[in-house]
């Protein structure tokens, strides 16, 4: 992914390839003309002394200024192409199925936008320019050094190859290590995650010291994990560092041989050494670069970006679906992963009807749902609407006619108006009216229902999940135990409403019966 988005972004990587290089070839292009400053200090030639001088100076000005210009569009580039991974990571996400979705812990997912994003901008791409100007910074610095002495460059090049091929193994290992922080951070976020949610509870058991020792044995984990990373890290940076300073030294001494001998000028020296400083510091930066980006780069890999092509998925079946007459249910059986199986008792509804589905706890109620809705897939039985298997319906367009109210409601961060509306487009009269009837009109001016209706009853959520499916106007309503929090008389104002809609076929998953209802259902199922 990584890659693709480099070569997405061509233009502006190009663009700074090119500046980099105009920089690099400005410092080290500077550094040359140290020797020449230096031999005409030798020779007390005033006026190339003065001419050397000024065009070392200005070479170093250009560079500066080329520097800040590059450093300026580097992180440009760099937000770029992380908001377009981002986009990526969403578009991956947003396709997902309820059964894909769930095949992963929910906190894998922010891991995804958050750590992982943030290694990528600093570590990955924040590599990639610096190895981009380490490399070019080299590759000056060997034909600077080969202007001098052809020896040198032999020495620099082994000295290179033996510098990038030594601590091979350990940069493999620091791949390996990198992977496994990364999958720990997913599961820490889970866990600090789970630990802070379930503090009030803790806190109504005596139990608060269980968030600390829950949380430090994560931290210990990860801590160790980061230490051992530190470790590898040091290791590699300090046989490099070894390597570079012998190499140094070598083609330092070599030189002095050359000058001594008369093969190259005194003023050599001086250059040769800040030379084989840039070819040496900038082969250890380089390598380091090189090796971190590859290593993180394989962070984002473990997300599958081939769900989220540009390409809409291909729906199974074009047609518009309508539901006409009725919904049957035959031998239907869901198995869960792990071999618990759901049987499901045969059933009909008819368009208009108004269902009551009871049945203790555990027996299979919200399953059902569950299926109905098509958030799961079934493989045993068949659910035919008006003869059509629910499997060869477009899912998308099959939602649009079918509502569901979830045992546990989802209250987001935002307004009555919008929770109810979704941040859809919908008239304000008629929400208002929504509101009206599911008597929330006190809750209206709230800026906030808070993070999962904090700043609201237990009711009340219910009540913005119920206002939610209500505003649609769906052909089918599913209820999922969807007014248990709500007092009788709320509860009846509620259901009465929702079983007065002659359009609406309803099916309705409760514990409560209320008797009075009781004659408006249809049909009753026992599950
Ligand atoms: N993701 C899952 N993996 C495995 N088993 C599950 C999963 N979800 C539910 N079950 C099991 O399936 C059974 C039916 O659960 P379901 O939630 O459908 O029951 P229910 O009738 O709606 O219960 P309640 O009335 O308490 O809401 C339960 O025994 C439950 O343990």
């Amino acid at each position: 992914m990584v890659f693709k988005t480099i070569k997405k972004f061509w233009k502006y990587n190009f663009l700074l390839t090119f500046l980099i290089t105009l920089e690099s070839g400005g410092i080290i292009l500077s550094t040359v003309y140290l020797s020449k400053i230096m031999d005409s200090l030798i020779n007390s030639d005033k006026y190339a002394f003065l001419e050397s001088f000024a065009i070392s100076l200005f070479l170093w000005l250009i560079a500066l200024i080329l520097g800040y210009i590059k450093n300026i569009h580097v992180e440009y580039a760099k937000q770029k192409q992380v908001l377009y991974i981002r986009n990526k990571i969403l578009s991956s996400i947003s396709v997902k199925s309820y059964e894909e979705f769930h095949e992963k812990q929910i906190n894998e997912y922010i891991s995804w936008l958050t750590l992982d994003i943030n290694t990528l901008e600093e570590q990955c791409f924040g590599n990639f320019y610096l190895a981009i100007s380490s490399f070019t910074l080299i590759v000056f610095s060997a034909i600077a050094i080969l202007k001098f002495s052809y020896v040198l460059l032999i020495i620099a090049i082994v000295a290179a190859i033996i510098m990038t091929i030594v601590p091979n193994r350990l940069r493999k290992q620091l791949d390996i290590k990198n992977t496994s922080l990364s999958k720990k951070y997913e599961k820490y976020i889970s866990k600090v995650d789970e630990w802070i949610k379930g503090f009030p509870t803790l806190i109504s058991y005596n139990k608060n010291y269980l968030l600390k020792q829950q949380l430090n044995i994560e931290n210990e984990k990860i801590a160790n994990l980061k230490s051992d990373l530190g470790k590898t890290k040091a290791i590699i940076n300090s046989i490099i560092r070894f390597l570079s300073v012998v190499f140094q030294y070598s083609i330092i001494f070599v030189t002095g041989i050359f000058v001594l001998s008369g093969r190259l000028s005194g003023g050599v020296i001086f250059s040769i050494g800040d030379l084989t400083g840039n070819f040496f510091g900038n082969m250890s930066f380089f390598i380091n670069e090189v090796t971190m980006f590859f290593s993180t780069s394989k962070i984002i890999d473990k997300i599958n970006f081939d769900n989220s092509l540009d390409v809409p998925r291909i729906p199974l079946n074009d047609n518009e679906f309508t539901f006409f007459n009725q919904i049957k249910i035959k031998n239907l059986e869901y198995d869960f992963p792990n071999s618990q199986k759901i049987l499901i008792p045969d059933m009909n509804f008819i368009k208009g009807g108004k269902y009551a589905i009871l049945g203790k706890s555990g027996t299979g109620k919200t399953t059902f749902l569950n299926i109905l809705s098509k958030n799961l897939g079934y493989t045993k039985g068949t659910i035919e609407i008006d003869g059509q298997n629910i499997n060869n319906i477009d899912t998308k367009k099959y939602r649009d006619k079918i509502s569901y109210v979830k045992q546990k409601p989802y209250i987001f961060d935002l307004s009555l108006f919008d929770n109810v509306t979704l941040l859809d487009n919908f008239d304000k009269e008629k929400v208002e009216k929504i509101i009206d009837k599911i008597e929330l009109t006190d809750l209206e001016n709230i800026d906030s229902l808070g993070l999962f209706g904090k700043n609201i009853s237990g009711g009340q959520a219910q009540r913005v999940e119920i206002g939610r499916s209500l505003i649609q106007e769906k052909d089918i309503l599913l209820i999922d135990e969807g007014t248990s929090n709500l007092d009788s008389e709320t509860s009846y104002i509620i259901e009465k409403a929702i079983l007065l809609n002659p359009e609406l076929t309803v099916i309705f998953v409760t514990h409560h019966l209320n008797p009075v209802l009781e004659k408006m259902f249809t049909d009753i199922y026992e599950f």
